[in-house]
């Protein structure tokens, strides 16, 4: 079966994740993974691109170039690393780096920072870029696109199974068990971090709060949550995406009295994740009578003790099962995601599902760059 890397730079600006895939007919398969975190510059520069979103032509290519070096050392070292050659890789799948995403923007517009005919250059492999602009052009969201894949590889008969993603945003997906794409729920239901981040950076100058300790030795004040949770995103029904347009800094200010410990505040960020996420599941669950036996973490907040702990007292039925008791790591599931959608790409097959993103129909995504 053939290999395929995927490429993922979230929304927390982190760096870039590539993972090694094997995909074919059965399930895809994880054979490794890497990681190139981004040089402090260029995060500061792609989060000033993201929140100030003013930049020049020379800017955005110095930028783009720059990032495009990062994804070519990601790919570089994890062919070293598993003693694979470019050659034996069928595609690299790009997801870019998410600069502006606005799907109720006129007109609609999701905007990833890329460059594959670079990458295809600095890395000798054939590219699959833009995923999911394809999907938007359909009248979809273009996100979440992970649903298709978390359907290849988790769908089991007898089996309902939530994956929930916890990156700077989080979005869950439902599986039924019959396997039927058409009954696949997905969503982003709102922050997962990316809130928590921001706070912890200006309170503690910290990147995150590590395993949610910070936040789990404040208190959460019920009413600041209560007027977050007012937000109209929560209660807005799929298809729907979201993402640092939406929820930063200057949002939740004008939720503050100015009053609040910032030590509360991270305790009633994260019980904002936690809730808004239980809110999901409750949604999900009003039009089926099939019991959830597992809900998957996986990205960065996977990590997080405090706000699995939350998680947990939300939804106790559900048992928190990891994702590694399914042979693959919660930290790459969402690389492996692009490796799996370049297969479909090359394969022919749509990588959207239109019940998630609300597109018209099934679409193939991506454009393709021969090395
Ligand atoms: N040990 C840890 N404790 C708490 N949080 C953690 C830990 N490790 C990672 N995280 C969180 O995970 C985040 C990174 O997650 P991830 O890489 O999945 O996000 P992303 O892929 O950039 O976002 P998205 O999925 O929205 O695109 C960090 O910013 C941090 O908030
Ligand atoms: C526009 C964009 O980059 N969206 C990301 C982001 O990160 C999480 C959530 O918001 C999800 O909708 C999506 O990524 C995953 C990989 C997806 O498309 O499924």
């Amino acid at each position: 079966m053939p290999l395929y890397i995927g490429l993922m730079s979230g929304t927390s600006l982190d760096g870039i994740d590539a993972a090694l895939v094997r995909c074919g007919e059965g399930r895809p398969e994880w054979l490794g993974a890497t990681g190139v975190a981004f040089p402090a510059a260029l995060r500061e520069d792609l989060l000033a691109l993201c929140l100030a979103r003013e930049t020049t032509f020379a800017e955005l290519a110095r930028l783009e170039t720059a990032f495009c070096e990062r994804q070519a050392e990601a790919v570089n070292r994890l062919l070293t690393e598993t003693c694979t050659s470019p050659s034996d890789i069928a595609a690299v799948g790009s997801h870019g780096q998410t600069i502006e995403h606005a799907p109720e923007g006129v007109p609609p517009h999701t905007y990833q920072l890329d460059n594959p005919s670079l990458l295809a250059e600095l890395t000798g492999c054939t590219v699959v870029g833009d995923f999911r602009r394809r999907d938007m052009a359909a009248g979809g969201q273009a996100a979440p696109l992970a649903p298709a894949f978390h359907a290849a590889l988790f769908t089991a008969p007898e089996h309902t199974r939530l994956i929930l993603n916890l990156g700077g945003i989080a979005n869950l997906t439902r599986l039924p068990p019959s396997g039927d794409s058409a009954s696949v729920l997905g969503f982003d239901t709102g922050p997962a971090n990316m809130l928590m981040d921001a706070w912890c950076q200006r309170h503690l100058g910290h990147a995150y709060d590590a395993d949610g300790a910070w936040a789990a030795g404040g208190y959460v004040d019920a009413v600041l949550l209560s007027r977050l949770l007012d937000d109209p995103y929560f209660q807005r029904p799929p298809p729907k995406s979201t993402g640092r347009e939406h929820f930063h800094l200057d949002w939740l200010a004008t939720h503050l009295t100015g009053n609040e410990a910032p030590q509360d505040v991270q305790a009633t960020l994260a019980e904002l994740t936690a809730t808004s996420i239980a809110m999901a599941i409750a949604q999900g669950s009003e039009h089926s009578d099939t019991y959830c036996d597992a809900l998957i973490p996986c990205g960065g907040g996977a990590h997080n003790t405090d706000l699995l702990a939350r998680l947990r007292r939300h939804v106790p039925d559900i048992p928190l099962t990891p994702c590694e008791r399914f042979g693959w790591s919660a930290d790459w599931l969402e690389a492996g995601a692009f490796a799996w959608l370049a297969h479909q790409r090359l394969a022919g097959r749509p990588g959207n599902l239109p019940e998630v993103t609300g597109a018209r129909g099934p679409r193939v995504l991506g454009g393709l760059y021969a090395p």
